[in-house]
């Protein structure tokens, strides 16, 4: 379970969230949505200790998010692995920093990157690859030490819809398996993938839902249209 308990950000003048509460049960499948400025990757960084709060406490499982780190598989918004090491070289990197044995990183890794249909390539160097086939090698690496927890920010920002629809495939396949997964995105049509919304704006949280109450509420269920009605209202 992970609990966010009232919290605010600030950097400099700008404040990047805004008292946010949220509770996020384990296995769940929720979506962070929300335009360029939104909050979103402070929220996600701060979940994972990345970012520390000014105010307010994230906890996991009852502890500090510092304490929780193994647990955490995290992506990032930009392509942060090496350009010039092969796929192979950055998965078995990834494993060395979560701390993983030899035999214990060299099976992980063949597994996962079969899993996301990169075993193929696994001498290919990362810069070598497609932009949805670096999205797929960075998700692998997040999950080379099975954590409880991933957190994608953005990953199908810039990729082709071919290669989205597969990332959002391996992602709720990764939930199906009992990981607790949380995605940003500023595409509001991708949280029908999700069971739990999230939508932001301006740091602060707009709504908190289950898709299935969203659309039973709304005809016709958009949430772009609901996003534009809260904003012009000032929320
Ligand atoms: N290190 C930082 N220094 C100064 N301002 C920051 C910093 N990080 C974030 N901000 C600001 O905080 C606000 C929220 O940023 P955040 O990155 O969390 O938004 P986001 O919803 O992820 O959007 P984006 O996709 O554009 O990153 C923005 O106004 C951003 O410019």
């Amino acid at each position: 379970m992970i609990e966010i308990n009232n919290i605010s950000k600030n950097f400099g003048q700008v404040r990047a969230l805004s008292n946010c509460s949220l509770k996020i049960a384990d296995k769940a499948m929720m979506i962070i949505a929300g335009g360029d400025g939104a909050g979103k990757t402070t929220l996600l960084k701060s979940i994972i200790g990345l970012i520390i709060p000014d105010r307010g406490q994230v906890l996991i499982n009852g502890q500090l998010p510092k304490t929780q780190k193994k647990y955490f598989g995290y992506m990032a918004q930009q392509f942060s692995w090496y350009k010039n090491l092969s796929v192979d070289e950055n998965m078995i990197l990834s494993a060395t920093l979560y701390g993983m044995n030899k035999d214990e990183a060299k099976e992980n890794c063949a597994r996962i990157l079969k899993f996301v249909g990169l075993y193929q390539f696994k001498k290919r160097l990362a810069g070598k690859l497609s932009g949805g086939m670096k999205q797929k090698l960075a998700l692998a690496a997040a999950l080379v030490h099975e954590p409880k927890f991933l957190l994608l920010d953005e990953p199908s920002t810039g990729v082709d819809p071919v290669s989205r629809q597969e990332l959002w495939e391996l992602f709720q396949q990764v939930n199906e398996q009992g990981t607790t997964v949380i995605i940003t995105t500023p595409y509001f049509d991708e949280v029908n993938y999700c069971r739990e919304i999230i939508l932001m704006n301006n740091g602060r949280i707009l709504i908190n839902s289950s898709l299935a109450d969203l659309q039973k509420q709304n005809k016709g269920f958009n949430l772009e249209d609901i996003y534009f009605k809260l904003t012009e209202k000032g929320e």
